[in-house]
């Protein structure tokens, strides 16, 4: 069994390294073809996982002819995903597992639609839940979720993607698993820009608590399934995200809570995806207020006082 990872970023290069530690072959696929051959000859991704080393298992190419492996991982960014699918057709009629968190701007779709519409004759899982490439690399222990509507496809895929640090649930709930790993890197910008402001761990937990309400309430309108969110792909990455530095997400709330800029060239999937559930939200007449004020602080129509104040402001409720 062979396993290819399109997009040579952080991620894909962790998983590389996982996959191939516990003996699997990996042909990780980065399209800038310097990038392939420095990191095939030094055997690190030196700009976005430095010091992890590509065990020999793991072959970095630019031809795309070398990845079609018999299982196929995407991991590229969100944004990316619907461009990179159309430009290589020859993924469709495959089965391929999306490994981005996000939604789509101008569709609302998450990656496993996204995947579907792309190339219609493909099956398409998500594996998504708590973890940081820094992590999975070094071999720490992680726990993540397979989701793929096939339940026979998706046990294949949990046997051929286990790695000895790496265990993985199943479930057939592509939606909620989707969903859960996207909006949770908008809850994180939250999080981050209250403490980032000085507003306080308090803040930060009711944030968390009160996002994690709406994350429920967009994953019901779309048809999850009721308890999808409360595991791995929901609950465990709001948790991962919303509280540590390691991640971008959070790290973005930051910078906007001090009032700092963040290096645009950094992968923040919470941004566009929560403009794109905003507006998704509306459509489906869905109360989704910290998204709607994740998004007027990125676009600096208020700043985070007057954030917290909205929200606040709210007319008082049931929990
Ligand atoms: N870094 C993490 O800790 C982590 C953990 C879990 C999930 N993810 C998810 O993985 C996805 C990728 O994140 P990352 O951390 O690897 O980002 P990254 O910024 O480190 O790398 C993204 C990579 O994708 C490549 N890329 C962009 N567009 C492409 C295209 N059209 N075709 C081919 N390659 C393209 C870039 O060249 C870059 O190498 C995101 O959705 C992220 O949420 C990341
Ligand atoms: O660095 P982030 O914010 O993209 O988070 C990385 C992972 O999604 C955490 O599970």
């Amino acid at each position: 069994m062979s396993v290819s990872i399109l997009g040579a970023g952080a991620f894909g290069t962790a998983l590389a390294i996982a996959l191939g530690r516990g003996g699997t072959p990996v042909t990780l696929w980065a399209r800038n073809p310097e990038t392939a051959k420095a990191m095939q000859e030094s055997r690190e991704n030196s700009a976005r996982l430095p010091g992890a080393n590509l065990p020999e298992t793991v072959t970095v190419t630019a031809q795309f002819a070398d990845t079609l492996g018999d299982t196929i991982l995407l991991s590229v960014p969100m944004q990316t995903l619907r461009s990179l699918l159309h430009d290589h057709p020859e993924l469709d009629r495959r089965t391929l597992v999306a490994c981005c968190k996000g939604i789509e701007l101008g569709t609302g779709l998450g990656p496993v639609a996204v995947i579907h519409e792309a190339a219609p004759n493909t099956t398409a899982a998500i594996l998504t839940g708590p973890s940081f490439a820094a992590d999975i690399a070094r071999g720490l222990p992680t726990a993540l979720t397979l989701a793929c509507r096939d339940h026979d496809i998706g046990k294949s895929l949990q046997q051929s993607l286990i790695t000895p640090n790496i265990r993985l649930y199943r479930t057939t709930d592509t939606t909620g698993a989707e969903l859960g790993g996207a909006l949770k890197n908008v809850m994180a910008i939250a999080c981050g820009a209250t403490i980032g402001a000085g507003l306080g761990e308090s803040a930060r937990a009711a944030l968390m608590t009160r996002g994690y309400a709406e994350m429920n309430r967009m994953a019901a309108a779309l048809g999850a399934q009721p308890d999808t969110l409360s595991g791995l792909s929901g609950f465990g990455d709001l948790t991962l995200t919303c509280t540590s530095e390691q991640s971008r997400n959070y790290r973005l709330g930051l910078s906007l809570g001090r009032g700092e800029e963040f290096d645009t060239s950094i992968t923040v999937e919470g941004a566009a995806t929560a403009r794109a559930t905003a507006a998704r939200a509306a459509e489906l007449k869905t109360d989704m207020p910290i998204t709607a004020v994740v998004v007027a602080l990125l676009d600096r129509r208020i700043g985070v006082s007057e954030a917290l104040d909205t929200l606040l402001s709210r007319p008082l409720k049931e929990e």
